[in-house]
């Protein structure tokens, strides 16, 4: 989330002119009816740029407003109970945060697996011990499922989180509540490619 409503269309605007591959709306502690509204009026500008647009944890939301699919957690909905509801062609990432949870029998109906925080966050607050690039890609050799990588991502570290051969990074501060979150955005694609082994 990136503030309010106003801001949080901005900075999708802006994100989307800057080359992002997906967007997630996370707004913890929302209530269901603002977060549809807000949902409604992302959707209204990722459908047309053709990326991907998912909601974390909230399924009654994704499927209210006809989301591309939700990100949950290892203590929200189960990832085959996510996928029977919103049905087999529905983007659906699960977070995972250690060798266990990489290795757990509901990560098979996942499209991609969440794995962080590599870095320190201050943007979630119950997040889990800091892996480090190292405990990221050791994390990563445990699975053949495409790993997102999140928590404390920036344009000067996210060099290193592409050298690891992840999939993808996800970040939250690094763009949202930036002065300029195109330049922003277009900074980090530029560092990502870089990094790329
Ligand atoms: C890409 C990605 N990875 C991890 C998370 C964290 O999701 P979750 O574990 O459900 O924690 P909350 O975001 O609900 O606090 C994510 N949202 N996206
Ligand atoms: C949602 C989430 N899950 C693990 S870390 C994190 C927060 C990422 O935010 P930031 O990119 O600001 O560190
Ligand atoms: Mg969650």
């Amino acid at each position: 989330m990136c503030g309010g409503e106003q801001g949080c269309i901005e900075t999708v605007k802006a994100a989307l002119q800057g080359g992002v591959a997906c967007i997630q709306l996370r707004a913890p502690g929302w209530k269901k009816r603002r977060l549809l509204e807000l949902a409604n009026a992302l959707l209204a500008l990722t459908r047309p740029a053709k990326v991907p647009f998912l909601l974390d944890d909230e399924v009654d939301v994704a499927l209210a407003c006809g989301a591309d699919g939700v990100h949950v957690g290892q203590r929200d909905l189960p990832v085959q109970t996510v996928r029977d509801l919103m049905g087999p062609g529905a983007l659906i990432g699960l977070s995972a945060s250690n060798s266990a949870q990489i290795q757990q029998a509901d990560v098979a109906a996942a499209d991609y697996l969440g794995v962080g925080p590599v870095f320190a966050t201050q943007t979630k607050t119950d997040a889990a011990p800091v892996l480090s690039p190292e405990g990221l890609a050791t994390l990563k050799a445990l699975t053949e499922k495409p790993i997102v990588a999140i928590g404390g991502i920036n344009h000067a570290n996210i060099g290193v989180v592409a050298a690891t051969g992840v999939s993808a990074a996800a970040v939250v501060s690094a763009i949202c509540g930036q002065p300029n979150p195109l330049a922003s955005t277009q900074q980090l694609a530029a560092a990502w490619q870089a990094g790329v082994k």
